[in-house]
């Protein structure tokens, strides 16, 4: 059979159970997920020389790493050509470019220092997303950020947060794509602290304090990221699930971001997606693969991926909820973890979509519990594989592994020479 024959063949299967394959390969094609930068150089960036800080944490030495604003262009260029769908490009401001003999702190970035980016997103019809970079900063003395006790050291990183601000209204106006603004910070403490509230009414100030800074709320999408804990703050992290629930249900116009890693090993994004939905107008997520804690493991199409994307489609939330990768992995080749992680999260939204969510939700509506088991059952043996093989196809990229070699052959000849 060819592979046009094999997709008629599961074309009408799906239409079967009600599914138009033809229109959910067309509806994902316009659906934007943000490529995070930052896996093509293990969180570095290029505004600093001190480590990863932050509580964060990239594991592994593969060689290759770039280094240099054009060599995580040409990487991720790499990446891009190997992924069907439509991108966004997820920047931290710590990746500023700036000319020959040029600097400026973290509160004294301009729109200028990320020109270089807008033209790459351009060219690539692509939209930018931003975030402040609240960490990896050696100069500034305090572990603490927005949450600092210190008011000098606090301001700094206010007026980090209102430059961008001022950033993401300018990738916004550049790009004619709303720009997702995320701030998280690593503020917390080690053990057990002394005072909880004081640093969260100082962090909620911060936030009120970057966001008083004039924006379009149409071009500038603020959200508030939280988490449960960090590498050397294990016993109390600032801005708490509940922290930024709390903040983004009272600010109007802040959404919540959700990092499926940020959360305690038996708890589940997928299930506080339509939780979140009932609420807010619009929320982010961070996609990403926990392994016993928050290990930012590349995404792969398993059973929570594919819940949460699941749980996207049939609260039809495919343009109230912000998509955005975020996992830093450098024990492999770091070009193939952006690829399979892109790769995994679309196969995941199409899967979604290839689910006949109003007749299982009616068998539940119905009581025939037995029948939607079976029938959940049953669409895990679908040919689905036929139908990604079909998208990959219409988007112009190989749908079996065969891409692999494109990494290899680029590996030779670039990644080991550097
Ligand atoms: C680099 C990102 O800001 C970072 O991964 C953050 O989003 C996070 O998830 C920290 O654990
Ligand atoms: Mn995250």
């Amino acid at each position: 059979m060819t592979n046009k024959e094999r997709y008629e063949s599961a074309k009408e299967m799906y239409k079967g159970i009600g599914i138009d394959t033809d229109a959910a390969i067309a509806k994902l094609k316009n659906i934007p997920v943000s490529l995070h930068c930052w896996q093509g150089d293990d969180v570095t960036g290029f505004d600093h020389e001190g480590p990863l800080t932050g509580g964060i944490q990239t594991t592994g030495n593969y060689p290759g790493k770039a280094r240099t604003p054009q060599e995580l262009m040409d990487d991720m260029d790499q990446a891009i050509r190997l992924m069907p769908g439509k991108k966004k490009l997820n920047l931290h401001a710590c990746y500023a470019i700036f000319e020959k003999g040029e600097y400026a702190d973290r509160d004294k970035l301009e729109p200028k220092h990320f020109a270089k980016w807008v033209e790459f997103a351009r060219e690539r019809n692509m939209g930018i997303d931003f975030n402040p970079t609240f960490f990896s900063h050696g100069k500034v003395k305090d572990s603490l950020t927005l949450s600092s006790p210190d008011e000098a050291t606090r301001k700094f990183w206010i007026d980090h947060g209102k430059a961008c601000i001022r950033i993401s209204e300018y990738f916004a106006r550049e790009t004619g794509v709303p720009c997702v603004m995320n701030i998280w910070i690593g503020d917390g403490y080690k053990d057990v602290p002394a005072d909880r509230m004081g640093p969260r009414m100082r962090y909620k100030d911060s936030i009120e304090q970057i966001l008083s800074e004039p924006y379009d709320r149409n071009l500038v999408k603020p959200c508030v990221e939280s988490k449960v804990f960090g590498i050397g703050v294990e016993s109390y992290t600032v801005g708490s699930g509940e922290f930024t629930l709390s903040f983004a249900a009272t600010h109007e116009g802040c959404l919540p971001l959700m990092d499926n890693g940020h959360y305690h090993p038996t708890e589940v994004v997928s299930d506080k997606i339509p939780a979140l939905l009932c609420y807010y107008p619009e929320i982010a997520l961070h996609i990403t693969r926990p392994v016993r804690w928050d290990s930012d493991h590349v995404v792969l199409f398993d059973d929570e991926t594919r819940e949460m994307a699941k749980e996207i489609v049939r609260c039809e939330g495919l343009d109230r909820v912000y998509m955005a990768l975020d996992y830093f992995d450098a024990s492999i080749n770091r070009v193939a973890a952006w690829t399979v992680g892109f790769r995994s999260w679309q196969k995941a939204l199409l899967s979604a979509l290839c689910t006949p969510n109003e007749a299982l939700r009616g068998l539940q509506e119905e009581n025939c519990l037995t029948e939607l088991m079976i029938m959940q059952e049953e669409l895990k043996t679908y040919p689905f594989g036929d139908i990604w093989a079909e998208y990959c196809r219409q988007c112009g990229v190989p749908a079996d592994k065969s891409w692999f070699e494109d990494i290899e052959k680029y590996e030779a000849e670039a990644l080991m020479h550097r």
